[in-house]
């Protein structure tokens, strides 16, 4: 579902230099209608629009290159764009093409109709376990798409996923979790997610994707990540010395707590590969296999 290109040279307004493109395609600001709001970050917002040519639907992300700058993360936000171009599946937010001008980077993205996972916990405190199974499972296949790729790290915590409009799951991070506009209920929801190899520094591999995706599981039926405490030296700690504890309310399957406790182990080598919790029991018995929750 390609965008329309910009084929035959048209005057560029004024201030907006050379449309940079992610394939070849040339964009700029008057080749979209812009509509409303629908979120912001701490670099920018982000719109709903319309490519005019096509009349398709994305979502237009406009980044402040002042504040990229203060952040130090151009060279951030130029790799994940490069990376983020490249991949294709159903569960992970495209990223059609990007441009820019004198003051803002936009970023073209996949329009995600649902809005935003973490909103969504929010507001049923937690999910139940087919809803949390179908998700997982569903992020597991992203991830082993994205590791075939030797792309990993995604960062795949609530605030960074989307809902799209069949409900599907969209990982919608470019690695953005300095992005994370304090979008949660706590500042440093960031630390909750971190695998003890990163918490003490040590080179990591894919495999903190597979710890990450343990710590998300654990919050979608319980509604809180495991090792959260209220200050960061706590959190540590507990991820450290993975102080895992299965609260007796809501009531969770032993299955769910297997397949979580297997994920997340200390030693990355011996965390349950993605391609097996495909098969896990919990999996199997309570992910719809469409990847879609229908409620
Ligand atoms: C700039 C905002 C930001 C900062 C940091 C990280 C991220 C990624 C999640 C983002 N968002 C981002 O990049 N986004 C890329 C996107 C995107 C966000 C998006 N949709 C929505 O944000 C959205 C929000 C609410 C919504 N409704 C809410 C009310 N409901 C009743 C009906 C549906 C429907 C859609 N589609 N592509």
């Amino acid at each position: 579902m390609g965008i329309a290109p910009e084929t035959q040279p048209q005057q560029q307004p004024k201030d907006s230099s050379e449309g940079a493109a992610v394939d070849q395609k040339r964009w700029t600001l008057n080749d979209f209608d812009i509509g409303k709001p629908l979120g912001r970050g701490k670099f920018g917002h982000v719109y709903l629009a319309r490519e005019k040519r096509s009349n398709h639907i994305v979502a237009l992300k406009v980044l402040f290159k002042n504040q990229l700058k203060q952040s130090q993360v151009e060279h951030q936000l130029r790799r994940e764009v490069e990376i983020q171009s490249h991949l294709r599946h159903p569960n992970i937010l495209r990223l059609y093409g990007y441009f820019y001008d004198q003051k803002r980077v936009y970023l073209i993205l996949e329009y995600a109709a649902k809005g935003e996972l973490y909103k969504e916990l929010q507001k049923c405190k937690y999910f139940s376990e087919r809803r949390a199974a179908t998700y997982v499972a569903s992020l597991a296949r992203a991830l082993i798409y994205c590791h075939g790729k030797h792309v990993m790290h995604r960062d795949i915590k609530p605030e960074n996923l989307l809902v799209g409009a069949q409900g599907e799951l969209k990982i919608a991070d470019f690695g953005w979790s300095v992005h994370t506009f304090n979008r949660r209920r706590t500042m440093c929801g960031t630390l909750d997610y971190l695998p003890p190899e990163m918490v003490e520094s040590v080179e990591h591999d894919a495999n903190v994707d597979i710890w990450s995706l343990g710590i998300l599981c654990y919050e979608f039926l319980y509604g809180v990540p495991p090792f959260e405490a209220k200050e960061h030296s706590d959190t540590y700690r507990r991820i450290i010395q993975v102080d895992l504890k299965f609260p007796s309310r809501p009531v969770v399957s032993s299955a769910a707590k297997d397949l979580i406790t297997q994920m997340l182990v200390k030693d990355s080598s011996q965390r349950l590969p993605l391609k097996k919790l495909l098969e896990h029991p919990w999996i199997v018995q309570n992910a719809d296999p469409s990847g879609v929750y229908r409620g």
